[in-house]
């Protein structure tokens, strides 16, 4: 049996914008009001995930999420007609309306946290959608996801699914930017590494104090529990809350892992010396390398503005691991320099290749937020639903999807217009057909 990572990567929706909905989010705050353009950034994903086909990587598609979402302004109290619901919610609540029409669901590092079977007890891959509490516009996120998971991973034999956590902030869980797997190959069992931004239940514990630390503890816990991972292949490990209070919204933008190679930066955790211990006393008899990035080398602010660490580590079929990264790391000379010496330190990583995702990296996300992995074996892989595979076919049908139905300029006043409804259900409904969804959006039912 064959055994290997795929990456589900987030079309990215045709209401992509930038309305500052992201406290405590540097990129998000500071692009506020600037115009989209969605027609490109549904390319440049497009482009980076296709890149990575032609890699030889399995790469999948996940659908992206009904905007504006009219169900939740009805649910809010805006009543009549779709263009009249639109009307009212912008002369009476605009943040409101603004929060109900956010691509968001592009960054499927945030859909959902997955444990593959060779790590849960009962040997099934296991799915439990992130409920992305701590902001309003993700919040209404994981219903549909989890509608969107089902229909992609649609095989009960293989996949187990799991509803969202609890929706408090008790439970504050933001998927797979908070979660990484260490393995010694994709097929053994690895090592589940959680890391948390606060303790939800012992407030003398260490948190940020200007930011949102938006994942718990509680929430990685119980997503242990319901996965059925062990104890002896589990580590939970804090964030440091001073990176928070700096910008690092979710450990992906701090720290990165693939196999036996954790690339961080060095304030990136607390009580490292000792986590790290316990990884590696988890991991076995080989050896973890741990890179560690110096402050001396990268600044945080500099690694928050070119998202050094929300690259995607891969291993290629030849076995060697390269790093996809933003070009906005070429941008930056510490973080351009750094990446070149990194190639020739003789660690597992040997090539870098840059994408341009700056429709999605002025919203803060990156080319791994972009990205959900699930580590599968050949079998699993034929239980996907095969249309949402990425191979010459589906580039080209989707690309001219996007052609036909897309903007290239969206205003966060243009959100209100009743126009962008019909535009966007149209082009979800075809997209339902390309990709054999059945019906996943609430318009649907
Ligand atoms: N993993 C990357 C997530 C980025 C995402 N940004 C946003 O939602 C910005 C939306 C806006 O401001 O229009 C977030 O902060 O959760």
């Amino acid at each position: 049996m064959k055994h290997f990572e795929a990456n589900f990567d987030g079309l990215v929706g045709p209401t992509h914008n930038y309305a500052g909905l992201s406290f405590g989010n540097v990129a998000s705050f500071s692009n506020a009001s600037a115009v989209s353009d969605p027609k490109s950034a549904a390319k440049q994903g497009l482009k980076k995930a296709k890149a990575l086909a032609d890699m030889g990587m399995i790469q999948g598609m996940l659908a992206p999420q009904e905007r504006p979402d009219l169900h939740t302004l009805r649910r809010i109290g805006f009543s009549g007609t779709d263009a009249e619901i639109l009307n009212k919610a912008a002369k009476e609540a605009p943040a409101l309306l603004r929060a109900c029409c956010s691509a968001s669901s592009m960054w499927t590092a945030n859909a959902a946290t997955v444990s593959p079977s060779a790590d849960t007890q009962d040997g099934k891959l296991h799915f439990t959608p992130a409920n992305l509490v701590d902001k309003l516009h993700r919040s209404i996120e994981p219903v549909t996801t989890g509608n969107i998971l089902a229909a992609t991973f649609n095989n009960s034999r293989y996949f187990n699914h799991h509803q969202h956590l609890p929706e408090h902030s008790s439970f504050g869980d933001e998927g797979a930017a908070n979660h990484t797997r260490l393995c010694e190959n994709y097929g053994n069992a690895g090592v589940e590494l959680f890391v948390y931004g606060q303790e939800a239940t012992n407030p003398s514990a260490p948190k940020p104090q200007k930011y949102p630390a938006r994942q718990t503890l509680e929430a990685s816990q119980a997503i242990a529990r319901l996965h059925g991972l062990s104890e002896e292949n589990t580590v939970y490990l804090p964030q440091n809350p001073d990176v928070i209070d700096q910008g690092v919204f979710h450990n992906d933008v701090i720290a990165v892992g693939n196999q036996n190679v954790l690339f961080y930066h060095q304030q990136a955790f607390l009580d490292t010396q000792n986590k790290f211990d316990e990884i590696q006393q988890k991991f076995g008899d080989s050896k973890v390398h741990f890179i560690e990035v110096p402050t001396a080398k990268v600044s945080i602010q500099d690694a928050v503005k070119s998202y050094l660490f929300n690259t995607q580590i891969i291993t290629l079929p030849s076995g060697e691991m390269a790093i996809i990264a933003p070009t906005n790391c070429q941008e930056n000379p510490a973080v351009f320099a750094y990446l070149n010496e990194l190639v020739t330190l003789g660690t597992p990583i040997k090539q870098v290749n840059y994408f341009d995702v700056k429709q999605s990296m002025q919203n803060g996300g990156g080319p791994a937020c972009l990205r959900l992995r699930v580590a599968m074996n050949d079998m699993e892989l034929a239980a996907v639903n095969q249309n949402t595979l990425m191979n010459d076919a589906l580039f080209t049908r989707l690309n001219t999807w996007v052609d036909k139905h897309y903007r290239d300029r969206l205003s966060v006043d243009d959100l209100a217009d009743p126009q962008l409804i019909i535009e966007s259900r149209t082009a979800l409904d075809e997209l339902t057909q390309i990709m054999k969804l059945g019906s996943v959006y609430q318009f649907q039912k």
